[in-house]
């Protein structure tokens, strides 16, 4: 392993922090590259934080953050030449297994990590629960403990709560507040990392500000914060510095009060983009493609709505309001579901919808979860892609795979998939690649009625916009989308009409050129206040 170097900044052209003399970085990670077959992903990465500092890291789908982290957390042994200095001492690379979290570094991904069936008293013991009988554990002590914690952070969480009580806000507090408590226990107080992947696109305004206020406290008792997001507004908020990847390349290092939005695009982008924007306005006055009445499933309870031709209509609310339910009963893929959807002249009944039906109506649907539903992470690009058009390329002799792989490639051109190579796993696509080949997928079957959930999530900024312009060019054809989303700004961006669900129930409606981010934000919290608890219809 080499020794660190005189300058711990030499990589660092721009972007320098501010120091104080003679203070080492708490992290310091040179010259970190990785190959996979034939692909550098990785090249040449380096990347200073300083301690008590928030580093935001960004870049476009497929930039490499991911393989980044996973390489300080010790999944991907990096190329020889890297390094890595914490607090001024050389720390292995490859990291061993459990080496991250003995040396103060620990990870909060999107998904949590957390138990939702066990409290929240459990949750944060869960590493303990984990090499301890649990009648060992001493539980008066513990939630004593857990208590203090929240009480220095201002939390106000009752740590019996079961976590499947919580809204996701308070959950993600709870993974950061555990995750800075194994950092605090392991790198002693006032050091070690926090690495956040992503932990805020679920999260309504007030959750992302009450995240960025815990963040804050973390910093200001010395630990420093590594905050992986696509949300260039959140980053300039929340980040002293942010590090910008750009493939598997550092774009640059800046200080994040002195960046504007466009200068972080132009990073991460490596050009100008043109930013969708179409003055909404109301949904055109063609024919109604679906009527959905009366329809409970799950937690939804009695939703009824029209949804026409070229209309773009949001569902939104907070998480467990119930809105992405309707999608999911729509196409049939939510047992115990009632009520009826009237769709191409005939009335089907929501409890005896199946997939295979719902695709006979020319219903298409892309879940949320996109490996485990939505799509088949060890088959290709391409045969994921085909799935729903393998009839057109079938003939006597069998599946004509040029003329797929043609399409798909054609396709990936079209939607900036990246790498496109049809005979690429979809599970070795990042996050956001492996969304646009589903978008891709539905797109191209020009469906009658399109619902999509969450459909840009974890989507980069470039990206993102041309998905919007796939949107728009299948309403212009006449397709019905239905979009389920928590991200106020992008149905603000592609919706005709917004409905708001509370509690399972639609009770608001938002049209035109009334559906702004703060006005789906607003109607979002309102509908979640005690005091409303009126219901509507809309039809
Ligand atoms: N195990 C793997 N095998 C082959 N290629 C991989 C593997 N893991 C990642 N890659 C490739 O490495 C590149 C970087 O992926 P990575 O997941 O690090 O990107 P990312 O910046 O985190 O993207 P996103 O914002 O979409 O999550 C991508 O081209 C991806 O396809």
């Amino acid at each position: 392993m080499m020794t660190s170097a005189k300058d711990p900044f030499a990589d660092l052209k721009d972007g320098l922090p501010r120091r104080k003399p003679g203070e080492a970085p708490a992290l310091l990670a040179r010259k970190v590259s990785k190959i996979f077959g034939t692909t550098k992903v990785l090249d040449d990465v380096s990347l200073a934080v300083m301690p008590g500092e928030v580093h935001g890291l960004l870049g476009a789908n497929g930039s490499g953050k991911s393989t980044f982290i996973k390489t300080l957390a010790g999944l991907h042994d990096p190329e020889p030449g890297a390094e890595l200095i914490m607090y001024g001492e050389a720390a292995p690379l490859p990291m061993p297994a459990g080496g991250a979290r003995r040396r103060g570094i620990s990870f909060v991904h999107q998904n949590l990590a957390l138990m939702p069936s066990l409290t929240v008293l459990e949750n944060m013991l869960l590493n303990d629960l984990a090499v301890t009988q649990q009648w060992n554990i001493r539980w008066g002590k513990a939630r004593r403990q857990v208590a203090e914690i929240f009480e220095r952070f201002d939390i106000h969480i009752d740590p019996m709560t079961l976590v499947s009580d919580l809204p996701q806000a308070d959950r993600a507090l709870i993974a950061i507040c555990r995750a800075f408590e194994e950092v605090r226990v392991t790198a002693g107080e006032g050091r070690g990392l926090l690495i956040l992947d992503e932990p805020t696109p679920f999260l309504p305004k007030s959750g992302v500000d009450q995240l960025f206020t815990l963040v804050r406290a973390v910093v200001a008792g010395g630990a420093s914060v590594i905050f992986v997001a696509h949300d260039i507004d959140e980053i300039r908020e929340i980040t002293d510095r942010a590090t910008i990847l750009r493939d598997g390349r550092l774009a640059g290092t800046v200080v994040s009060a002195e960046a504007d939005h466009e200068r972080f695009i132009e990073l991460i982008v490596g050009e100008r983009v043109t930013m969708f924007q179409t003055a909404r306005g109301q949904a055109p006055d063609r024919p109604v493609t679906a009527s959905v009445r009366k329809l409970s499933a799950d937690v939804a309870r009695d939703v009824t709505f029209d949804i026409r031709e070229g209309e773009v209509l949001g569902l939104t609310g907070l998480i467990g309001s119930g809105f992405d339910r309707v999608p999911e009963a729509i196409f049939g893929a939510l047992p115990g579901s009632e009520g009826s959807v009237e769709i191409g002249g005939k009335s089907l009944a929501v409890e005896a919808i199946t997939p295979a039906r719902a695709m006979a109506q020319s219903i298409a649907y892309l879940p949320a979860d996109r490996l485990g539903k939505a799509g088949v992470g060890s088959l290709s690009i391409a045969e994921n892609m085909a799935l729903p058009v393998m009839g057109e390329f079938r003939s006597l002799l069998g599946m004509n795979w040029p003329k797929i792989n043609a399409h798909v490639s054609d396709l990936g051109r079209k939607y900036d998939i990246r790498p496109n190579r049809p005979a690429q796993a979809l599970s070795s696509l990042s996050g956001g690649n492996a969304q646009k080949v589903l978008m891709a997928k539905w797109l191209q079957t020009a469906p009658r009625l399109l619902m999509l959930d969450e459909p840009t999530q974890g989507v980069d900024v470039g990206a993102r916009q041309k998905l919007f312009h796939a949107i728009d060019e299948a309403s212009r054809k006449g397709t019905a989308v239905l979009v389920a989303s928590t991200d106020a700004e992008q149905l603000a961006q592609i919706c005709h009409r917004v409905l708001v669900f509370s509690k399972g129930r639609i009770v608001s409606e938002l049209t035109g050129a009334a559906i702004t981010k703060d006005s789906i934000s607003e109607e979002t919290l309102r509908a979640h206040a005690p005091a409303t608890d009126q219901t509507q219809e809309v039809a």
